[in-house]
């Protein structure tokens, strides 16, 4: 699936410019940008992202570096927007890790303080860069691992699904799923189809029903991860697996077939919608909130 929406960005220029106008790029290049220079190995910082970028087997590693647990706050998110757009616009980048520095997490999610109490305009902004995130990840030219080294909740695990292999870590402590329903939330129909796309409408259907939470073993059984692996293994295990992948001849060039053009059109236009109603929706609330 991810290939197929990769080859149609690559395609289709029109629907990338797109994609660009209605993505929040205009906050992300006011920003500083990890920079990439052309040697063997580098090494590129932002306060929240850390991108080390081996030129030789042409794979970067993003370690997700936000304490406490990763929460994607807009920040946080416009951070990781700019370092995936610098690698992606690197030519010999052929293949990302996304990883974690926090004891524990992968990314708890969606930043709950930066949801809460803000002005209409944060929240626009804010849900655009959620969006970004997940076109971003999920639209790549790269072969994409997410090496989960701990529990990845909600936003946390849909930003594992936008990559092409989940690797988890062995640990019966950490859990991974889509628990919005738990917290009195719907998960996006985005989030929903990320995880048709992953695991099937069933498992899909009763995830976000009773907003699971799943083990490592639990999510490996419904093919929510795909590997896993001692805690310690996790980000070897997804270099050695991504040397595997990107030995594939053609791997980063699969076709794409008109039925996977047509889902990506109806999630683009469907996002539209439900970027319009977010807005309007928090601009109510922001109102009733006044009386
Ligand atoms: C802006 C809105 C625009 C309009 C949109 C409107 C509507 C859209 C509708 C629906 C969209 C919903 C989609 C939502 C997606 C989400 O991702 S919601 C977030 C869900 N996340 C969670 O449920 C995770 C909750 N956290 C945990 O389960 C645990 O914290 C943990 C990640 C497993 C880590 O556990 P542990 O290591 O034990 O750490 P602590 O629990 O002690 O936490 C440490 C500190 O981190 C703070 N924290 C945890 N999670 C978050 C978070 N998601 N956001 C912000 N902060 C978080 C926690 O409070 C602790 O802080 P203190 O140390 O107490 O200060």
């Amino acid at each position: 699936m991810k290939m197929a929406l990769r080859a149609c960005l690559r395609t289709k220029p029109g629907l990338t410019a797109l994609l660009s106008q209605l993505s929040c790029s205009g906050h992300a290049a006011a920003r500083r940008a990890p920079a990439l220079v052309a040697q063997r190995s580098s090494s590129s910082t932002s306060q929240k992202i850390k991108v080390d970028f081996d030129q030789s087997s042409g794979v970067a590693v993003m370690h997700m570096q936000s304490p406490p647990v990763n929460s994607l706050s807009l920040e946080f998110l416009t951070d990781v927007c700019i370092a995936l757009e610098k690698l992606e616009m690197d030519k010999s980048c052929r293949g990302l890790v996304v990883t974690s520095s926090q004891p524990k997490v992968f990314s708890a999610g969606l930043d709950i303080l930066d949801m809460y109490g803000k002005s209409p305009e944060h929240c626009a902004e804010f849900w655009k860069a959620v969006q970004e995130m997940w076109l971003k990840f999920y639209g790549s030219n790269m072969i994409t691992i997410a090496a989960v080294n701990g529990s990845s909740p909600a936003g946390g695990c849909l930003l594992s699904m936008t990559c092409d292999y989940r690797i988890m870590a062995d640990n019966p402590r950490y859990s991974i799923g889509l628990n919005e329903t738990k917290l009195g939330i719907v998960a996006p129909f985005w989030f929903k189809d990320t995880m048709v796309n992953t695991v099937g409408h069933r498992a899909t259907e009763m995830a976000l029903q009773l907003g699971l939470l799943y083990s490592p073993a639990e999510a490996l059984k419904i093919g929510l991860v795909d590997q896993l692996v001692h805690e310690d293994q996790v980000l070897t295990t997804a270099t050695e697996t991504m040397t595997k992948w990107l030995a594939i001849p053609g791997i980063l060039n699969i076709s794409y077939t008109c039925h996977f053009f047509h889902l990506w059109c109806c999630n683009l236009v469907c996002t539209i919608c439900s970027c319009v109603c977010q807005v309007i929706a928090a601009k109510k609330i922001h109102l009733s909130q006044d009386f």
